[in-house]
């Protein structure tokens, strides 16, 4: 693909082209400083913090499927030791457009790796938002008419290295993007405990098949909030996740089309909800990955779909 012509108009339309993060030269596992999320922090204290060659296996059972679909798959050009897996925040694509994330400091080199990629755009396609903008990918999620949004409101903000999205972020998605409806969620917050914290918005919500999602109430903080996107989708089109299942990440697995989905092999409820209402599941294994606070939806950023 000499040119890429951004196109994303929700989560789930046909996907065609997609940046799939890299595991190939992530490092030692990080001191419990220098980790910046808890889950992560809890793997480096006991000792199971993944390990590189399992994770490049992980990573490698997903380009099999994506490439069993014909979808192109983009690569970061590796960073030695750097972990740049979680591809899904550094920017984002609303409509023919794409955003380039201000990303936590600790991660701001992952998106000169994609540089490659990028000169494929027409450049005028390309924006950055100001410095006060803090916005992260993973909760951003276009769907149709509307752009919805994780953040977090709170005066704590700055204490927060698991607030990624601020509200100037939601200010500035509204005056970039005036036909699109933009929703904010404010999302619930921990340094500390990995079970009480929706790191992004898709750790606790994410649209699939045609008018379907995956959410838990737990991550929001606003009743009403989440009582808008159960609205919104209906009450029988809501599979409600229980805490451990948004702790294993099952609201982050990847749609390639409405009826098929790339699925962690571990969430058994939440396949045999996806398969009952006539969704493929192609199931990977990424328990190891699902221990950095990331899972599918993380690890990959759509570029085009139909
Ligand atoms: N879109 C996502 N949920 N990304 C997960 C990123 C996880 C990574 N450990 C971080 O803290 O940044």
């Amino acid at each position: 693909m000499d040119k890429i012509d951004l196109h994303i108009p929700n989560e789930t339309a046909r996907l065609r082209a997609v940046i799939l993060g890299t595991a190939m030269s992530n490092g030692a596992a990080p001191s419990l400083e220098e980790a910046y999320d808890p889950k992560s922090r809890e793997h480096i204290a006991a000792g199971t913090y993944p390990q590189n060659p399992d994770m490049i296996i992980e990573m490698a059972h997903v380009a099999a499927v994506l490439s069993k679909y014909d979808v192109a798959i983009f690569s970061p050009v590796q960073i030695q030791d750097y972990n740049q897996i979680f591809t899904r925040d550094i920017g984002f694509v609303i409509g023919d457009t794409f955003v380039k994330s201000n990303i936590l400091p600790d991660r701001d080199q992952e998106i000169e790796a994609i540089q490659h990629i990028l000169n494929k755009i027409d450049p005028s396609k390309i924006i950055k938002p100001p410095e006060e903008v803090h916005v992260e990918g993973g909760d951003v999620m276009v769907h149709n008419d509307y752009i919805f949004v994780g953040t977090y409101r709170g005066d704590d903000y700055p204490n927060f290295i698991t607030a990624r999205t601020n509200v100037q972020a939601v200010e500035w998605l509204e005056k970039t993007f005036p036909n699109k409806k933009v929703v904010s969620f404010n999302l619930r917050k921990s340094n500390e405990v990995a079970r009480d914290n929706a790191l992004h918005l898709d750790c606790c919500f994410q649209p699939v098949g045609h008018n379907k999602c995956i959410i838990h109430r737990n991550g929001f903080l606003e009743e009403e909030e989440y009582e808008f996107l159960v609205d919104l989708f209906g009450k029988q089109n809501c599979f409600e996740l229980t805490k451990d299942e948004m702790y294993h990440m099952n609201s982050n697995i990847f749609s390639i089309a409405p009826d098929v989905v790339i699925s962690e092999r571990g969430f058994t409820r939440l396949n045999d909800w996806l398969r009952s209402h006539n969704i493929t599941v192609e199931e990977v294994p990424y328990a190891e990955i699902a221990k950095q606070e990331g899972l599918l939806r993380c690890s990959t950023l759509p570029l085009i779909r139909d």
